[in-house]
């Protein structure tokens, strides 16, 4: 049990060095916040929360494992390497297309009430 407690732990602080450390982990949390905000506003269903839920969640998983990844090439080599630029573009890549999607996604969900409410 206190095993499964520690796994928290370290997966808490992850979390908050992610936030503290990445830039764009800054980003997602204030793009967070506004689309939360404008979620109330717009007084989004539950099923439209439930998917905005998901991406939110999404993006901040995928971008902390990005940050994951951009450490472990940096551990691995400190030299410029083929496959350590793969692998740092193919990580920022699947931020990419997620964001994309998301915004996407949102101006799906948020336009057609705002274009209603005029
Ligand atoms: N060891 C390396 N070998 C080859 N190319 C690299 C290497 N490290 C980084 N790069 C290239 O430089 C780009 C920027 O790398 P960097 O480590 O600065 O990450 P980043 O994507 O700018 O993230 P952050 O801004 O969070 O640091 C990578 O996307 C990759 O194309």
């Amino acid at each position: 049990m206190r095993r499964f407690f520690k796994a928290f732990v370290y997966a808490w602080n992850g979390i908050v060095h992610g936030v503290k450390a990445e830039r764009n982990m800054k980003m997602h949390v204030l793009a967070a916040i506004v689309v939360v905000v404008a979620g109330v506003l717009t007084k989004l269903s539950p099923v439209e929360w439930f998917i905005v839920m998901i991406l939110i969640g999404g993006m901040f998983a995928l971008e902390l494992m990005n940050a994951a990844i951009e450490r472990v090439v940096d551990l691995v080599t400190s030299k410029r390497h083929p496959l350590a630029q793969q692998a740092k573009d193919l990580a920022a890549g699947a931020v990419f297309v997620f964001a994309i999607f998301s915004a996407i996604i949102g101006l799906l969900l948020f336009v057609p009430k705002w274009l209603n409410f005029m």
